[in-house]
């Protein structure tokens, strides 16, 4: 059997039945694992042509979720390329904590809103922890099961941190949930950018509403000094080096229990070291947990007692996707997200190419299908498609083992 016949043989397995929703790097699906019974979510990602060929963000996807396996963390069950996509097949979630603070129906207690922020720390803190930022930390990545677990999805723009010298893109994460260094233009971030995002999200689950929603980059900053005020030397020696760096002018910042009258002193408290301005003075995710705000009265609700909205996940297009699945040809323009309610959109590259490197052991669900996560990237071949000759594939190799190298 050939390998495209493998990869068909694993993606007939899976019914589909719905689109769930389309993100920055393609369509979400429904789907019915017809050898468990299980519902599934798969995630469709369009192989972009890239520089050597290959989508790195979607195998980042996968070389990142293997590692972090956490109640905390939304599992991947399998992975298949199968035409012009790759398949990421997760575990289905009901809703996600976006849904949850906009349902007005939805009354949060305080001890609710503590048990939501605590599991996205918890899953955030298993990242760091392996050296990985999660980097869109945003509500509606935080998916929702039916049990009330929340989960940290959507790994695809995370990326491993912690040598030194190491460089990223500072166009990462929703405008809203972006950390100040991010916005002076820091290409030599850590997690505390996860941090700010999640100090962003707890104050959005203490308004109901985003906290800090900037039109634009500096307005972004300017609404983040309207709310602490602008940085002084004493509180962010470090500002005046960023490379965007740009003097405002001084403004004082309001008391915080003016923004946020309802909150416990123990939450401001949180909040405010988690909203610090330095990077290194932020708490980090292990100290926002041991913060007395999670062991002082009331204490955290447990999951499944948490108040979620019905299932958000209704049919968009049902019975059109019924049966095994059926890939779509792939589309040859290149698609720009746009920016849409403040948050930032990925150009994906369209063009299908080989795929090429081996993903790695399996993530658990044993699952005999010889395509199943232990497929051979670089053996994919399916018809009319372009190759790769092998000095390409060993520089490509190359490149791989560099980016998927973790620090010890
Ligand atoms: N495991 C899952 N179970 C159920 N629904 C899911 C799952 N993963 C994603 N979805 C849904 O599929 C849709 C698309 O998700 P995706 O993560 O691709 O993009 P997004 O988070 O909406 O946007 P962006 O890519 O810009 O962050 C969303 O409605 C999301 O809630």
């Amino acid at each position: 059997m050939s390998e495209f016949d493998l990869s068909k043989k694993v993606a007939d397995r899976y019914l589909k039945r719905e689109v769930l929703g389309e993100g920055t790097y393609g369509v979400v699906y429904k789907a019915i694992d017809t050898k468990t019974g299980q519902t599934v979510a798969i995630k469709k990602i369009r192989l972009g042509k890239q520089k050597e060929g290959v989508n790195f963000t979607a195998l980042r996807e996968i070389k990142l979720l293997k590692e972090l396996k956490d109640p905390n963390i939304i599992e991947l069950i399998d992975a298949f390329p199968h035409k012009e996509n790759l398949h990421l097949v997760f575990e289905f979630m009901e809703t996600d904590l976006e849904a949850v603070i906009r349902d007005r129906n939805i009354f949060l207690s305080p001890a609710d809103i503590k048990s939501y922020l605590q599991m996205t720390l918890r899953g955030l803190a298993v990242c760091h922890k392996k050296w990985v930022l999660h980097r869109d930390m945003k509500p509606n990545n935080l998916l929702i099961g039916p049990n009330g677990k929340l989960k940290l999805a959507d790994f695809g723009l995370a990326r491993i941190f912690g040598s030194p010298d190491r460089r990223f893109t500072h166009q990462v994460f929703a405008r809203w949930y972006r950390a100040p260094e991010l916005l002076f233009g820091s290409k030599q971030y850590g997690s505390g950018v996860d941090v700010w995002a999640a100090a962003c999200i707890f104050a959005e689950l203490l308004l109901r509403r985003p906290f800090l929603q900037g039109s634009s980059d500096i307005d972004q900053l300017g609404k983040i000094f309207a709310a602490f005020g602008t940085p002084t030397p004493s509180q962010w020696p470090d500002v005046v080096y960023l490379p965007d760096y740009v003097e405002y002018q001084y403004v004082a910042a309001p008391p915080l229990r003016s923004l946020f009258p309802m909150a416990s002193d123990d939450a401001l408290d949180l909040l405010s070291k988690m909203f610090a301005y330095d990077p290194r003075a932020r708490l980090s995710v292990r100290q926002a947990l041991e913060h007395r705000y999670f062991s002082s009265a009331p204490l955290p609700t447990i999951p499944d007692k948490l108040p979620r909205p019905a299932p958000k996940r209704e049919s968009r297009d049902h019975n059109q996707f019924e049966g095994p699945i059926v890939l779509s040809p792939p589309r040859k323009s290149r698609r720009v997200m746009p920016e849409r309610d403040g948050y930032v959109g990925n150009g994906v590259d369209d063009n299908a190419s080989a795929i090429k490197q081996t993903v790695g052991e399996n993530t658990g669900k044993s699952d005999p299908a010889p395509m199943s996560l232990e497929f051979s990237i670089f053996g994919l071949k399916p018809p009319n498609r372009p190759t790769i000759n092998s000095a390409d594939r060993s520089h490509l190799k190359r490149k791989l083992d560099l980016e998927f190298q973790y620090p010890e």
